[in-house]
Order: C-alpha cells, then structure tokens, then sequence
C-alpha cells in the first residue's frame, strides 16, 4: 500500500481525532503514508432537528462507509460511543484507542456546579441521558435542545442562551478548551455514554491488512471496558433514542460496569452495578443490562420488535 486513507468528518473534533489516529499509526509504522480524506455527513448537515428524529447516531457513520466501499478510504476514525452497537454487515472496528477522560463536563460562565445552579435556570443538551440525568438531580431545571458541534454549543452558551451546558470532557480537552470545563459529572453519581471518551478506527472486514496496520493502536484494557458497556447497551437495544449511560472499570482482573436506564421526560430511573471477569466482558454487560430489566428499565426503552 502506498498512502492508508482515513474518512473523516470535517468537525474539529473529528479532525483532531483523525490526526491523532494519522500521528500514532505513522508512529507505529515508520515509512507509511497516511493522510485524510474529509466528508461531511447528514448528521452533521442536518442540526435544525434532535437527532434522535433524523435517525440516530448511524448518520454520522454512513457516508464514511460508502467511501470505504466505493475504495476513495481505507478506514474511518470515530468517537466509539456515536458507533451504532451493530456494525454494518462488512465492516470491523480493528482498533479501539487508550480511553481518554470519560467523565461529562458542567460548563457555565456563572456557576461551580449542577448544584448552585438557581431554581429554574436553563441547561442546554440534546441528549436523553443527559436530560434525565439533570431531571433526576433537579426537577426545576429547564432543559433546551442544544445541538452542533463543540464549538457551536460554547458559542450558544455564551450568547446567553443557557445557564449552563453539558458535553464531553473528552473533546473538550482534545480541543484544547479543557479549562471551560467549571467541574467533572463522576461516577456513580452520574455516568457518562457507554465508550464515551473512546476513539475508533473502522475498516472493511475484507481488508487483513489494513486491519492489522490499524490493529497496532488498539488498546485491549480500553477494549474490555467498552465492550462490557456496549454488550449492555445492545441489550438494552439502545440507541440514541433511549437514555442508557454505563460506565465500567478494570483492575487487574476485576471488571465492574455500572449502568443506567431513565426517562429524560420526568427524571426516573433506575440503576444496577455488578462485577465480573475481564475475559468475559459482554456477560458483565449483559449480567448489568438484566439487572436494570429487572428492575423496570423496559418501561423507559421503545416497545421492541
Ligand atoms: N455526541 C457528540 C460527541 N461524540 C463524541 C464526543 C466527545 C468525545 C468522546 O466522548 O469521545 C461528542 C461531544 C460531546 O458529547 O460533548
């Protein structure tokens, strides 16, 4: 191969992401070219309507695939948690990065903290788990869309659209805005996206060698703890449609996921823990997903079928 072509998105975070792929593959493969082949994708096209409506995380992906299959890429870079829990028929994820921050920011020019927010004031986010995240801690909040990218929802907060917004701390630091961040939402007080603050390289699933050229970043403790968060959330059958956060931690070999299912409308939830072993992930997910059920998660997921 003479030049690995990496898809992108154009957003700056996806640029920065995909350069920080480029950057640690020529690093680990001296002599190979590697360059970007930007695109710009309907989820990124479309911003006037939540996304849940225009059909999901999925669309930031699909054009991204159709270069890899019409042969104008070699792989696509993405944030693994806006990575649909099944992949499109034909295609691998070789390579899941070290995990960065995996904590939500609270951002706000004004105030520390969900709680010092006053009664009333106005908190910008488009996700569900976030939504039901702030509805369960304080019902007087009044949650508005915020959609865009990074640097657009900082723009709207400082316009004075909203008190405070939530987004990843991930991205905030990769862009170099880690000090807008006022404080970290943690675990198990509140969880993040199932693989947020991971990144992933996508290829065909024909292609063993450019598998394997991308397979030298991939990280196994990142991808453990992952794959245990998104067994959970496939058997939940979520999406971006429902309000599943989960988050898991490996030491040594203890594996532990903490997972939630809540209504972004009034704030209910419910929540389960549990352990297991690091060479078994997705049972842990599963074991996790069970759990929640059982305790009424089916009341907040889409009827199935
Ligand atoms: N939903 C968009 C998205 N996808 C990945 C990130 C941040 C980086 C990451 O979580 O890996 C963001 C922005 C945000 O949620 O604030």
């Amino acid at each position: 191969m003479t030049t690995l072509r990496i898809a992108t998105r154009k957003s700056p975070l996806a640029l920065w992401q995909s350069e920080h792929v480029a950057t640690a593959l020529r690093a680990a493969h001296p002599g190979l070219q590697v360059e970007l082949v930007p695109m710009s994708t309907r989820g990124d096209e479309v911003l006037d309507r939540p996304l849940a409506a225009i059909g999901g995380k999925g669309l930031f992906l699909k054009e991204l695939e159709v270069a890899m299959l019409r042969g104008e890429a070699d792989c696509a870079v993405h944030s693994l948690k806006d990575v649909p829990m099944d992949l499109e028929p034909g295609f691998a994820l070789p390579a899941i990065l070290e995990r960065a921050d995996y904590a939500d920011a609270f951002i706000s020019n004004r105030f520390e903290d969900i709680g010092s927010l006053p009664q009333g004031a106005v908190v910008g986010t488009s996700s569900l788990r976030r939504q039901a995240q702030l509805r369960a801690l304080r019902p007087d909040l009044q949650l508005r869309d915020l959609r865009g990218n990074v640097n657009t929802r900082l723009a709207k907060l400082d316009a004075g659209d909203y008190d405070a917004i939530v987004l990843a701390c991930a991205g905030l630091h990769r862009l170099g805005l880690g000090d807008r961040i006022r404080s970290r939402l943690l675990v198990p007080d509140w969880l993040p996206a199932p693989a947020q603050g991971a990144i992933a390289i996508e290829c065909r699933d024909d292609d063993p060698a450019i598998a394997s050229i991308c397979a030298a970043l991939d990280h196994a403790h990142t991808r453990t703890c992952v794959e245990a968060e998104r067994a959970m959330n496939r058997a939940l059958h979520g999406s971006c449609h429902v309000p599943v956060a989960g988050y898991a931690a490996l030491d040594g070999d203890a594996l532990s996921l903490h997972g939630m299912v809540g209504c972004a409308e009034d704030g209910r939830s419910v929540r389960a823990f549990s352990t297991g072993r690091a060479d078994d992930p997705a049972a842990l997910g599963r074991d996790v997903a069970e759990g929640l059920l059982r305790q009424g998660a089916g009341e907040f997921l889409p009827p199935r079928g």
